[in-house]
């Protein structure tokens, strides 16, 4: 058995849905990110799906028909988002990664979180003053330092 993608081994694209819909319905009740997201689309959530889904190996999607990196990064411009937001964003992901029973490994929560760190990071820098240009690649994680376990070929 070859190692999957982490898009794969996460449960695809319904896996990602399941995700980012329960966790924006937290959202949308939590008195720090609410004002934040007031005005997203009904989408929001699906196109954020597509995206990490995008990120971790799964389908083009987002950069076909949502602008890719570019895409992403405009939608935070000038929002001047806050390192408490950004935690509370973080800490309700990761309850809904829970809540919602996404794999729980901890090769894939490991490479998981690795790249909420940093793209919640980097939510804050196009977010300020200071935005670097919004272009650039689709950012597209590979399992790293823990590839997870599975059974030798022949096995
Ligand atoms: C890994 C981290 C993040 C990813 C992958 C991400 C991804 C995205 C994507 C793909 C969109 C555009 C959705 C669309 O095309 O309709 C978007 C929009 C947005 N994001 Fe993020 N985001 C991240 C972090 C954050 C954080 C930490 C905040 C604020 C606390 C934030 C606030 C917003 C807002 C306000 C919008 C615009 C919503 C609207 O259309 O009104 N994002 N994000």
């Amino acid at each position: 058995m070859t190692t999957p993608s982490i898009y794969d081994w996460a449960g695809g694209a319904e896996a990602f849905d399941r995700l980012t819909t329960a966790f924006y319905r937290e959202v949308h009740k939590d008195p720090l990110l609410a004002p934040v997201f007031a005005a997203a689309p009904a989408e929001h959530p699906h196109h954020v799906a597509l995206f990490l889904a995008e990120v971790f190996g799964g389908p083009r999607t987002y950069s076909a028909d949502h602008g890719g990196h570019d895409g992403m990064a405009r939608h935070h411009l000038g929002r001047h988002i806050t390192q408490e937001q950004r935690r509370r964003w973080v800490s309700l992901l990761m309850d809904a990664a829970d809540e919602v029973g996404l794999a729980a490994d901890p090769e894939f929560r490991a490479v998981f979180a690795y790249y909420i760190e940093w793209g919640t990071r980097m939510a804050i820098v196009y977010s300020g003053d200071d935005a670097p240009p919004t272009e650039g690649p689709m950012p597209a994680w590979d399992w790293g330092q823990t590839p997870p376990w599975v059974p030798p070929p022949g096995a």
